[in-house]
């Protein structure tokens, strides 16, 4: 039986996953919260072209002198217009928002400051040069940089790809993850739970944690104790998935199904210097790596944020969650050797508050902490720890 401390597992499951996924190229509506793999210039001017920024009248500022001006309308421009003709000096074209300005005039006078009479246009309001005329490239010129590398991308960015006509953009390929959950007692919420049975908590919490990780989950199942079909699911998913993640089966009871599966195919099974997440297991089955986390909910929950999730977010290209300090408010005592990883909820003035006790079963009040308080040793109210936001 292996013993390990946390950091001597993070290193072999990092060495074990050696995640590098190479970069895809995905449509922008599939892109939102994925990391650019690439700067991105801009392929053209944006705008595009010389346009009005207003509903209004297209003039010369020079035609303005005192007011009020009348000037004869030559006809109107609509957003689309193609080429429309110069303007005339002395003269005004009715002129709609985004379509182009004419060649010639330097400025737009909107509706509200004009009266329409006939076939002329009373003008009421001076208007500068330049007034309310959106020029060619002045949001972003040509060969510009409009996203950089490693931006998660999010609507503004998407907005602005889209505008200079990027239909797609390059992103890391998601991280494939197979999620077994084992346990003859596990049930499906949603079910009526008969005596001894339990609803399943560990294969949504894997699930989601590993799509908020910026991960593609590709299979997740149930399975029971049985090992020969935990073998034939664990080599399907193996087959399915970049990473395999199990939880459950791996202590030492008389139905450690993962256990009975993984050992005897060369995994490492040992013991982790921390609670909740004592029992863990690694493996490579068919070349596909494989990470067992204990059954109990919240050691499922707590071994995934302290082992894989740092490495998942890494290869979507997705910051690391950086640990924080933070202000103990009552004194811990983990037990001896290990590293205990309480929840908690921090405060706006940078102290932590535990939630429930060190239970690895407590997965109703897990959902009420918003840290993860990193416990080396015996520690006092008022000293300062490092949090881990969930
Ligand atoms: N004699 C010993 N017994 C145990 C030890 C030990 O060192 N010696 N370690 C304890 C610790 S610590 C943990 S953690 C658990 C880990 O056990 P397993 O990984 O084998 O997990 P199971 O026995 O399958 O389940 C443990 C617990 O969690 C519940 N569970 C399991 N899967 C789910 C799920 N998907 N959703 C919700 N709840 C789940 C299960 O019903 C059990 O209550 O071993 C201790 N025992
Ligand atoms: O080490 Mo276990 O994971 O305490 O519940």
């Amino acid at each position: 039986m292996g013993r390990r401390t946390v950091e001597e597992h993070a290193s072999a499951v990092a060495a074990l996953l050696a995640l590098a996924p190479e970069p895809e190229s995905v449509p922008l509506a599939a892109a939102l919260g994925r990391a650019c793999a690439e700067d991105v210039r801009s392929p053209v001017d944006l705008p595009l072209f010389r346009n009005s920024q207003m509903d209004g009248y297209a003039i010369r500022s020079s035609d303005l002198g005192d007011l009020p001006v009348r000037l004869p309308v030559l006809g109107v421009i609509p957003a689309g217009a193609t080429e429309p003709a110069p303007l005339e000096h002395g003269a005004a074209i009715r002129i709609m928002t985004g379509a182009p300005v004419p060649a010639g005039a330097d400025a737009v006078v909107p509706v509200e400051d004009t009266a329409l009479d006939g076939d002329a246009v009373t003008i009421r309001r001076v208007r500068s040069a330049g007034e309310f005329v959106r020029e060619r490239g002045s949001d972003v010129g040509a060969g510009d940089l409009l996203v950089a590398a490693g931006t998660v991308l999010a609507a503004r960015h998407l907005a602005a790809l889209a505008a200079a006509g990027v239909a797609e953009v390059r992103v890391p390929r998601r991280v494939r993850v197979a999620v077994l959950t084992t346990g003859a007692e596990l049930i499906e919420p949603g079910e009526t739970p008969r005596a001894g049975q339990v609803f399943d908590a560990n294969r949504v919490a894997l699930l989601a944690g590993c799509q908020e990780a910026g991960a593609e989950v590709v299979l997740a199942e149930k399975v029971s104790d049985d090992p020969a079909e935990f073998e034939r699911v664990l080599l399907g998913a193996a087959d399915a998935a970049d990473v395999v993640l199990t939880s459950g089966g791996i202590s030492r009871g008389d139905f450690e199904v993962v256990r009975q599966v993984v050992e005897p195919r060369g995994a490492w099974v040992g013991e982790i210097a921390m609670q909740p997440g004592g029992p863990q297991a690694t493996a490579e089955i068919e070349g596909t790596p494989v990470v067992c986390f204990p059954g109990n909910p919240v050691s499922t929950q707590v071994s995934f944020a302290v082992f894989v999730r740092p490495l998942l977010r890494a290869a979507a290209g997705l910051a690391p969650v950086a640990a924080l300090p933070a202000v103990l408010t009552e004194p811990v005592e983990p037990p001896a050797g290990k590293r205990q990883f309480r929840r908690g909820r921090l405060d706006e003035n940078g102290h932590v508050h535990l939630v429930a006790g060190p239970g690895s079963h407590l997965v109703a009040s897990m959902a009420a902490a918003d840290v993860l308080v990193e416990v080396a040793g015996p520690r006092a109210a008022g000293d300062t720890v490092a949090v881990i936001p969930l």
